[in-house]
């Protein structure tokens, strides 16, 4: 029997990160230990020094170094020195952007004599897949077998995950949900074979499959979509977005997995206490280390394909919405705007959409 391990392999190893537990990336000759720096304890922390021999160090995304005025020697990864001295809190105040305003003077740190490569980028990428900040604790590179039993994954199915993760997306069930103001509604949803992130689309009405089919990406979110939170506007574009199909005769929302533009509730909270310092929502992204957007377009469109939509209305303001499902194959022939009046909580955050993040209203 053959198994495609692809999606496994990295789902288990951002399980295991998520526990607190290292994992090992490798290449075809080397690998390097991986331990999420959120979760370190100084009893963790001895055992990495103790492993690395003196050689432990701490992987940044360009955007946090650049914060901690600290430069990638090469490529997106900055590599820091671990001292003897340096404890589990110190490190934390390295990754964690949340007291970066009482700890003004940080640092400074010794960037490591050596470059980071494709195994550093897939260590702090599988930080990300198990939405913990983006960064990682690294004891390495050395030569194979040295970390033993460790649960280990390739660095290239890290760096293909996303790709695989959504292509492999097949159609597990549907059903008839009549929604307020939509009853003629139904829920299909989306898993990749062999079990990565689940998505889902809303088809409102029965949309024929020749014309172009009024479509809406919405990316999940709790704080907004469930409880009614005034800090942004999608639970008005979500319930206006199925409202407006509706009156328009039918369409698809595809409702993605991607909280906080891809960084996951948790990181999406710790965005918005950077927020309460003062930080917009493209900074406070940035500061934790991740891109403004982290979002990919390849779901949407892995799940309209299987749908047997081939060209879209969009509903959007973000143009990198039409370009990003261009670039995956749909035809989008017109981009419908999407707006809802502001109120005095997210009317700072639709600027600075519009200001920073080239969004069109
Ligand atoms: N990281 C982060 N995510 C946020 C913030 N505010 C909202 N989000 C997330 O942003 C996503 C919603 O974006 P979308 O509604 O797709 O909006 P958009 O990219 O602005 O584009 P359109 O609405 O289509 O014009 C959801 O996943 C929210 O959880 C924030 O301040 N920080
Ligand atoms: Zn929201």
């Amino acid at each position: 029997m053959t198994f495609d391990h692809k999606i496994v392999n990295v789902e288990r190893a951002a399980s295991e990160l998520r526990r607190g537990r290292p994992v090992v990336v490798t290449n075809s000759d080397e690998e390097l230990l991986v331990f999420p720096p959120e979760l370190l304890t100084e009893q963790w922390l001895d055992s990495l020094k103790a492993a690395a021999g003196g050689k432990l160090q701490v992987g940044l995304t360009y955007n946090r170094a650049n914060v901690l005025k600290v430069s990638p020697r090469k490529g997106d990864v900055a590599l820091v020195d671990v001292s003897r001295h340096m404890t589990s809190a110190a490190i934390q105040f390295m990754v964690d952007p949340a007291d970066d305003l009482d700890h003004p003077m940080m640092g400074p740190y010794k960037v490591a004599a050596e470059n980071a490569g494709p195994m550093h980028d897939a260590g702090i990428k599988l930080c990300k897949i198990a939405r913990l900040l983006p960064a990682a604790v690294f004891v390495g590179p050395v030569p194979k077998g040295r970390f033993g039993d460790l649960l280990n994954v390739s660095a290239g199915e890290v760096t293909d995950y996303d790709l695989s993760d959504a292509l492999s997306l097949e159609k597990v069930t549907s059903a008839k949900v009549p929604l307020e103001g939509a009853e003629d509604t139904e829920i299909v949803a989306f898993r990749p074979k062999d079990g990565g992130t689940e998505h889902f689309a809303i088809l409102i009405g029965s949309p024929n499959r020749h014309d172009p089919v009024l479509a809406r990406i919405h990316s999940e979110c709790f704080t907004g979509d469930l409880l009614g939170s005034l800090k942004c506007d999608c639970g008005d574009q979500m319930r206006g977005a199925i409202k407006f199909m509706r009156e328009q005769g039918g369409g698809v929302l595809l409702y993605l997995a991607q909280e906080g533009r891809g960084i996951g509730l948790i990181n999406k909270l710790r965005a918005y206490h950077l927020q309460d310092q003062g930080f917009d929502t493209v900074d406070a992204n940035e500061r934790l280390g991740f891109l403004s957007d982290e979002r990919i377009f390849e779901p949407a469109a892995q799940m309209l394909k299987k749908l047997g939509f081939s060209k879209v209305r969009l509903l959007t303001n973000n143009p990198d919405k039409v370009a990003g499902l261009e670039a995956c194959g749909i035809n989008v022939v017109e981009r419908v705007e999407h707006k809802f009046p502001s109120n005095a909580h997210n009317e700072f955050y639709l600027r600075t959409k519009k200001k920073r993040s080239g969004h069109l209203l």
